[in-house]
């Protein structure tokens, strides 16, 4: 029995979607005359040249095309996805003008490339997801979710991951299905759905056609998707099409009637061809002859009566939980992909403890704090301060792949961006001091033997300047869109941090406005205060009492002396970085520090809830 005979045999014991029949209100989706256009002045291009048509609940409408015939750019329009450019035009949802408040609350999507979370199985998915969306008690939640699973056929993969590049999960054709289950679980009256049938086989491709045609019939749904190249059975599942070719509708009307249409305008399929290959390669603007394309697009008049609702849209009082509620729900979600998932902090927990073991080894001799060994001791604090914190650069990445998925849902109405904000922020400090723990309990204190009163102190501190770290991470994953561009700019970050640290070059050798650098740099302030705490109360060895000294001590005739105590030490170093702190300056330190971290991570919020919703208006036509 293979995968696909167990999904179907159980799909014949539980309750579907379908068989809950929940019949939202009647929705129409409306769009007329709109447009899209790029460029400026004599570059000005336009796209779209006022295509109109509508969605109505209950049916299925699919917008086909050949290959640059304006399906993206349209779909991209009704979901207000735009990315650069204008779009003018009346969207309408039940008469409204479709604002982004009102998509989040009636419409999802379910873009083309799935946005899951690889970590997490087909279930705990779906059921973070009702948490996150709906107001109901466990059982109802556990009920939905049942049917959900069931109807798009995942029973017998509810326990198996999501996966991705790197973690064996679901085929992609399972993916496709649980994003499209993702997007049922509030119930939307419109769904909008890119490339359903992408990477699935036509057996596949067809179900899911077949699945859409029934689920927009059962519970009322306005569904409209795209499709590139249908094969005779997926068609067969569209009641609707419209066909659009150099930006242009060719045909809008019922699937069933498309073939008369063609023959009625001079192109009739034929013999042995499906009407979908045939339409299509009629309207191909490259591959056939474009006199005859615009021939077909000048005799399309537009005369789709469809439907018209213009009443209230439907009851969305079950749907949208508190601030709180979410932001404890993805507590326990990012919680468990961040234990399952190495790469954000389980992977850097080892790769700083191998790193800072390889550190205390190399620096050995610096434990016995002889005069000889003062800078090596400088030396070491730099060292398990820089590297460590240089493999945040692997937050900036996750942190990108993150934003994206976190975007979709938002979009789709399942959270506000502040609840992703505080919830990654209770997550992210308890592992801050982790990794702390990781980088010095066993390297520092237990091998080179860094001052023991004072290890919560350098914990505590090392973990802020891992935050601060972090929130530049985080900035840095989402000012561009390619994660590459910011983990660039996350180790220019951190170069210029080494830099300009106040150890490789003295702050007040460096001219104007490079010393700025210095000033906001987090290392500085994270190797005065770590550099003073593991020296200051320590006792040196080497150095002995010398009244004929000015400074009071000597060290048997040796150069390199620098002092008895600690606090005399520090005195000495001073004297070469002027960057080291012999006062006690902890305090001080250490808000400059907070301060700089905080300003990263003002902007990133900012930044954040920004572009999470950001949403691409459709203006009205000008006059
Ligand atoms: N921002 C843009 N700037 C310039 N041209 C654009 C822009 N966006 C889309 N286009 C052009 O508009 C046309 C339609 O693009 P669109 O992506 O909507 O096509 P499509 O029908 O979805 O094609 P495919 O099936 O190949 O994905 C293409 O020629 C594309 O190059």
């Amino acid at each position: 029995m293979t995968n696909g005979d167990v999904e179907q045999a159980t799909m014949k014991k539980a309750p579907s979607l379908l068989d809950l029949q929940e019949k939202g209100n009647d929705t129409t989706l409306s769009f007329k005359d709109v447009r899209f256009e790029v460029g400026k002045k004599e570059k000005r291009k336009e796209i779209l040249h006022g295509v109109s048509g509508q969605v109505c609940s209950g049916e299925v409408l699919a917008i086909l095309g050949p290959s640059g015939a304006g399906k993206t750019c349209l779909i991209d329009l009704l979901t207000l996805e735009g990315k650069g450019g204008l779009y003018t035009g009346d969207v309408r949802l039940n008469g409204s003008p479709l604002t982004p408040e009102l998509f989040t609350k009636y419409c999802s999507t379910v873009p083309q490339v799935d946005r899951l979370w690889a970590f997490l199985t087909v279930e705990e998915t779906l059921m973070y997801t009702a948490d996150l969306l709906l107001k109901a008690t466990q059982e109802e939640k556990r009920r939905r979710v049942d049917a959900i699973i069931n109807t798009v056929g995942l029973d017998g993969s509810r326990h198996t991951k999501c996966g991705n590049q790197f973690l064996k999960g679901l085929s992609g054709g399972q993916r496709r299905r649980l994003s499209l289950a993702v997007a049922l679980v509030g119930s939307p009256s419109v769904l909008f759905l890119d490339e359903p049938t992408s990477g699935l086989d036509a057996a596949a491709a067809a179900s899911i056609m077949g699945f859409l045609k029934e689920l927009a019939k059962a519970s009322n749904i306005a569904i409209c998707c795209t499709i590139h190249q249908p094969s005779s059975a997926v068609f067969n599942g569209f009641d609707r099409i419209m066909l659009l070719s150099k930006g242009r509708v060719a045909y809008l009307g019922p699937a069933h009637k498309t073939e008369s249409y063609f023959a009625n305008i001079g192109y009739p399929v034929p013999h042995g061809d499906s009407i979908a290959e045939h339409m299509l390669n009629v309207v191909n603007a490259e591959f056939s002859d474009p006199k005859q394309v615009d021939e077909i697009l000048n005799q399309f008049q537009q005369n789709d009566s469809g439907c018209n609702h213009t009443g209230p849209l439907g009851d969305v009082s079950s749907k949208g939980t508190s601030i709180i509620a979410q932001t404890m729900t993805l507590v326990r979600r990012h919680g468990l992909i961040t234990y399952r998932d190495p790469s954000m902090y389980v992977g850097r927990m080892i790769m700083f403890l191998v790193a800072c073991i390889f550190f205390a080894v190399i620096y050995i001799e610096s434990r016995s704090r002889s005069q000889d060994q003062v800078f090596a001791r400088m030396w070491l604090v730099l060292w398990f301060l820089g590297v460590p914190s240089s493999l945040g650069v692997v937050a900036t990445y996750v942190y990108n792949e993150e934003f994206f998925a976190i975007k979709r849902e938002v979009k789709n109405g399942l959270l506000s961006p502040y609840s992703y904000l505080l919830a990654n922020l209770i997550i992210q400090i308890p592992f801050m001091i982790l990794l702390s723990l990781f980088a010095l309990a066993i390297p520092a204190y237990g091998m080179v033997k860094w001052y023991g009163p004072h290890f919560v102190q350098v914990v505590m501190m090392y973990a802020l300047t891992l935050w601060s770290f972090e929130a530049a991470a985080q900035l840095f994953s989402i000012t561009f869109d390619n994660p590459l561009m910011g983990m660039l700019t996350y180790m220019n970050l951190w170069f210029a941090g080494f830099l300009f640290c106040g150890i490789m070059v003295r702050e007040s050798d460096v001219i104007w406005p490079f010393r700025a650098m210095s000033y906001i740099t987090y290392l500085k302030w994270a190797i005065k205060n770590l550099v003073y705490l593991d020296f200051i109360d320590a006792t040196w060895t080497g150095a002995v009492d010398d009244s004929s000294s000015p400074t009071g001590f000597s060290c048997n005739g040796s150069e390199l002396c620098f002092g008895r105590t600690g606090k005399e030490v520090l005195s000495s170093m001073k004297a070469t970085y002027s960057a080291i702190d012999s006062e006690d300056k902890l305090v001080e330190n250490a808000m400059i520090l907070l301060a700089i971290g905080c300003a990263y991570k003002l902007i990133y919020v900012i930044l954040f809830v920004r572009k999470s919703k950001k949403a691409q208006l459709v203006y009205p036509i000008k006059m």
